[in-house]
């Protein structure tokens, strides 16, 4: 039997197993690809928040992504929390040199407005992780963060966008899961742009969409799509894990990875 796609996340590990590496494997192998990680930071983390990380050694992940990379193969990177801007920059050159498109989610805060990244780390993400994307997936507050355009309407993404696209990503997705109204998220290379909107989801157990979203256009591009029809079809997934997304502890539950595997 022939392998599935090889998608690779880089990435922090969430111990609730609704965001970061966990969210991100799971979603791996919900579209049909076969995930693998490089471990950047391990979080203790759960439906309340974060209690703690702990950051590991820039050659620990330099090891990790050359096991991977030099006898398996990646067909897409994705890249996550990556928590300092030692390993910002380190995980940018090893992007650099390998021949795969790269989704970059530029994680800086959790929904519980945990800090994932330190602020020393932001020109880093500029200047050499942005530049190295294939797709750059920001949500409001990062992009607010990175780029000081503060979104509060559509318009206002088109401006954010550009401001990104000056960093030298081919692709942005900008998401507009914070805005009200329907779940808008504009994708652009600066001449195309492609609006995707899908109803909004009234359930409070959202954990996790940023890291799903972002591995769901890995996972796709790994399968040879082009961006576009990749983020087209990351939204359709994210948007039916948000809609099944379930209580677990006493706070903000995951949305469901495996919600195609319940529906049948
Ligand atoms: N309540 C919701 N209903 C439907 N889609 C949502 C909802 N919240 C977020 N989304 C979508 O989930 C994806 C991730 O966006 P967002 O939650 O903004 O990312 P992050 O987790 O990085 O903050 C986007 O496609 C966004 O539009
Ligand atoms: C280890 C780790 N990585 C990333 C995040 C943020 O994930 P995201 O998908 O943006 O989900 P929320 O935190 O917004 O629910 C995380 N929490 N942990």
């Amino acid at each position: 039997m022939s392998a599935p796609p090889r998608v690779l996340t880089v990435a922090g590990s969430d111990s609730g197993g609704g965001a970061g590496i966990q969210a991100d494997l799971k979603t791996m192998l919900a579209l049909g690809t076969h995930g693998m990680s490089v471990v950047t930071a391990v979080t203790a983390q759960n439906s309340l928040g974060v209690q703690g990380f702990w950051e590991l050694p820039a050659d620990a992940v330099r090891a990790q992504y050359r096991s991977v990379v030099d006898d398996i193969g990646v067909q897409a990177v994705k890249t996550g929390m990556l928590a300092s801007a030692e390993l910002v920059e380190t995980v940018a050159e090893l992007i650099m040199g390998t021949d795969a498109p790269a989704v970059v989610d530029p994680v800086g805060v959790s929904k519980h407005g945990d800090s994932l990244l330190a602020a020393s780390a932001l020109d880093s993400v500029r200047t050499k992780l942005l530049p190295v994307a294939t797709v750059a997936t920001p949500n409001l507050d990062e992009v607010a963060r990175l780029t000081g355009v503060e979104v509060t309407s559509e318009d206002d993404m088109r401006r954010a966008a550009a401001a990104v696209l000056a960093y030298g990503p081919k692709w942005v997705l900008i998401k507009g899961g914070h805005l009200q109204g329907d779940a808008v998220d504009l994708l652009t290379d600066g001449s195309e742009e492609h609006v995707l909107r899908a109803p909004r989801h009234d359930n409070r157990h959202t954990h996790g969409t940023g890291c799903t979203l972002a591995s769901a256009i890995a996972a796709q591009l790994a399968k040879g799509q082009d961006v576009p029809t990749a983020v087209a079809a990351a939204k359709e997934y994210v948007t039916g894990a948000i809609a099944a997304g379930f209580a677990l502890g006493g706070g903000i539950g995951p949305v469901d990875h495996g919600w195609r595997f319940r529906e049948q």
